[in-house]
């Protein structure tokens, strides 16, 4: 689950629903014999939706001739976990609440933060819409053909995210916000650009579209700005010059400093519950909203609770300064899978 990636080059742009389903037909005759529930468990990623999962899990069945849980992100009226939809962008927003908890002594949340996210498919809208019911304003979104910046006071709205979550279920692009007389006085939209040098002042910054998204030289510009946390929801989403900016900005500046997250770390709510939406199929039975939403917000919390309490006995720091989060989810990940490799043999 999660940690092995795998996908087809196939651009779903420009193309009708019934090639889509017939291309998620083929590709899963081609892939049921390699994947099973214990076996290996996929997931949608960048440009599959419960719609692709859908005729995916349709064609694992039909091929095995059986129900499994293989592929998690399923629709909620056949093995889906409610809260599978939200989770990474929730998951994003549970993590960067603990580390602003952290970084002011519990005395700020993300009430009155402005927030820059990247990205306007899955994880950027939920990362929004959870980020705006705790208080803070969001300032930019993008996709592959440019950035909109909100210029109104109260940012981009949830009926403008709900807006773009329906253009993107159409497969369009931001370009067509620039036409609807309801939105267009609400922001400025930049053709080509990513957002992160065009926000004004940020606090927080969730690159979530995809990966090496931030430059060292937009990393540079973010603190300019003023920001003081980035997480990744996108996988690998900051470049190693823009991770290496943060993260001497980290240890020259202290408890001033910017605070990077790995998308490791950061965006594991969406395969988190995934595992739960396992655990529902295996059992046989289906958790509420609220179930689910609190197993999450405990997942989150621990996750950062053992990136912090690794970076804290591993890597030696200054007083004052923010452990790493990228060295203690790195340490984190590596020993559990070598200390289990260890009790299994595979190395000694
Ligand atoms: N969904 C999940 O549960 C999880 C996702 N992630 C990671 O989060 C990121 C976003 O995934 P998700 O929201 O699910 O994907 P979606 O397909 O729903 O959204 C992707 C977004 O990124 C934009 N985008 C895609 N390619 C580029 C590019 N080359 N340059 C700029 N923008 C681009 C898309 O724009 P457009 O609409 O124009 O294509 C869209 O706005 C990925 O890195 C993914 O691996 C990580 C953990 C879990
Ligand atoms: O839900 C999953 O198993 C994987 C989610 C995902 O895309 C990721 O964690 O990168």
């Amino acid at each position: 689950m999660g940690g092995g990636k795998g996908g087809a080059d196939f651009d779903p742009k420009g193309k009708s629903d019934n090639e889509i389903r017939k291309f998620s037909v083929a590709f899963m005759r081609g892939l049921a014999k390699h994947i099973g529930a214990d076996t290996d468990v996929p997931a949608g990623d960048i440009g599959v939706s419960p719609r692709e999962i859908g005729w995916m899990f349709g064609a694992y069945r039909a091929e095995q001739n059986k129900w499994e849980g293989v592929l998690t992100g399923k629709g909620g009226n056949w093995g889906g976990s409610l809260i599978r939809p939200e989770a990474t962008g929730f998951g994003l927003v549970y993590y960067v609440q603990h580390m602003i908890q952290y970084a002011s002594g519990g005395k700020e949340s993300f009430k009155g933060k402005r927030v820059a996210i990247s990205g306007s498919g899955n994880v950027a809208q939920y990362a929004a819409l959870k980020a705006i019911e705790l208080g803070a304003t969001i300032i930019s979104l993008s996709d592959s053909k440019g950035a909109l910046i909100a210029t109104d006071e109260k940012g981009i709205t949830p009926d403008l995210v709900n807006y773009i979550a329906d253009l993107k279920v159409k497969r369009k692009q931001l370009t067509e916000l620039a036409h609807s007389s309801e939105y267009k006085d609400k922001f400025k939209y930049i053709d080509g650009a990513r957002p992160w040098v065009h926000c004004g002042k940020v606090d927080v910054v969730l690159p979530s579209a995809t990966q090496n998204e931030v430059s060292g030289e937009e990393a540079e510009k973010l603190i300019e700005a003023g920001a003081k946390f980035i997480a990744e929801g996108s996988n690998m989403g900051c470049t190693q010059d823009a991770i290496s900016v943060f993260e001497k900005h980290r240890k020259e500046k202290k408890g001033e400093a910017i605070w990077y997250a790995p998308g490791k770390a950061a965006n594991a709510g969406g395969v988190a519950v995934s595992g739960l939406e396992m655990a529902q199929n295996s059992a046989r039975l289906k958790w509420t909203s609220e179930e689910v939403d609190e197993k999450l917000k405990g997942i989150m919390a621990n996750c950062f609770e053992n990136c912090l309490a690794t970076a804290k006995e591993y890597v030696p720091s200054a007083e004052g300064e923010f452990p790493s989060l990228v060295a203690g989810g790195n340490i984190a990940g590596f020993s559990k899978v070598a200390a289990a490799m260890k009790d299994q043999g595979d190395w000694w």
